[in-house]
């Protein structure tokens, strides 16, 4: 994918706190339009990422680009196309939402005045809070507040959405509701980089994904790419157990559950299977039922970071 097509791209990208690397030779491809989820445990490097992208942290080595453009040299040029939400946002609490987003777009120079009522009106419409505009906002909720930062990041057009865990310390109702704004924000064209240490978030809102394990990239791409990275396995239902063991032997499967009537094993890459039906008929072995499973995500990233993933919602 060429430079052009990149809303993101680093390379050899670097941080040290120390003598620790939070960082270590980051390569990132975030195509343009993609909803792009940022995977990893705690501690990962996420939010040092992120902080870099946004030139709100100084890299130790590597370059950034950033919308075509290399950061932290052109973020003048660059970051008011960038909204972003990161570390949840700190409101007024004692002023209503409404009043916080004027402040924060008077604030920003970039921002015609001129245009700030309807601005501010079509933002809280665009999260979905108008009803609540002119409550206190230390009386909103969680999502309500998370969503009153995505308004504020949505208060001039942008190019890009940059998102720190967008759905962390929300509640079931409160995640639906910034899921659903993400998706719906996507949809309208807009190139949207979340990070998240919840695999099921990035499987529902996401179109692409890397995955970081201590400070490494240890995989990138679309979504459908690393289900295809994985490998598949077949199962059989079958009375003939022992036989349809020794057909899997010939074919060079080796089965890791079998119980009475039951056989499993992963498909050896070049086994289609296919070519597993065939022998197993071939060799006479009553079939009762086979089924062939990708490999899952989860099981690709465990197998990727040695860790396991959070599954929560
Ligand atoms: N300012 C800092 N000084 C020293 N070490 C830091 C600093 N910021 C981050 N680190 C370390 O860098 C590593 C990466 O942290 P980072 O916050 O980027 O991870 P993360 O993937 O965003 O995790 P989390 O979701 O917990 O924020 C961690 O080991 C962290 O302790």
């Amino acid at each position: 994918m060429s430079s052009a097509e990149l809303a993101i791209e680093t390379h050899s990208l670097s941080k040290k706190f120390g003598h620790q690397a939070a960082v270590s030779n980051l390569a990132l491809a975030v195509p343009r339009g993609s909803v792009f989820g940022f995977l990893g445990p705690n501690g990962s490097g996420k939010t040092t990422t992120i902080r870099m992208l946004l030139g709100l942290s100084a890299a130790t080595a590597g370059e950034i680009a950033v919308l075509g453009r290399s950061i932290p040299d052109a973020a003048a040029h660059v970051l008011p196309r960038v909204g972003a939400l990161v570390e949840g946002p700190a409101f007024y609490p004692f002023l209503s939402g409404r009043e916080n987003l004027r402040r924060f777009d008077t604030a920003n120079r970039h921002a015609p005045s001129s245009t700030r009522s309807a601005r501010v009106e079509a933002a809280l419409d665009r999260v979905g809070l108008s009803h609540a505009a002119g409550k206190a906002a230390h009386a909103y909720s969680l999502g309500m507040k998370q969503r009153l930062g995505l308004a504020n990041a949505l208060l001039t057009p942008r190019d890009l959405l940059v998102l720190d865990e967008p759905t962390n310390g929300l509640d079931p109702q409160g995640t639906r509701e910034v899921r659903s704004l993400i998706r719906s924000l996507a949809s309208d064209g807009t190139t949207i980089f979340l990070s998240s240490h919840l695999l099921a978030e990035v499987e529902q809102v996401c179109s692409h994904v890397a995955v970081m394990s201590t400070g490494r990239l240890v995989a990138q791409g679309s979504l459908d790419e690393l289900r295809a990275q994985g490998s598949e396995r077949v199962a059989v239902n079958t009375p003939d157990v022992a036989e349809a063991r020794r057909v899997f032997a010939v074919l060079g499967l080796s089965p890791d559950s079998d119980r009475d009537d039951h056989l499993s094993a992963e498909l050896p890459r070049g086994v289609p299977a296919e070519a597993v039906t065939a022998a197993l008929v071939r060799a006479n072995v009553r079939v009762r039922g086979l089924t062939v499973e990708g490999a899952s995500l989860e099981d690709r990233f465990v197998a990727l970071t040695g860790e396991g993933f959070d599954v929560a919602e």
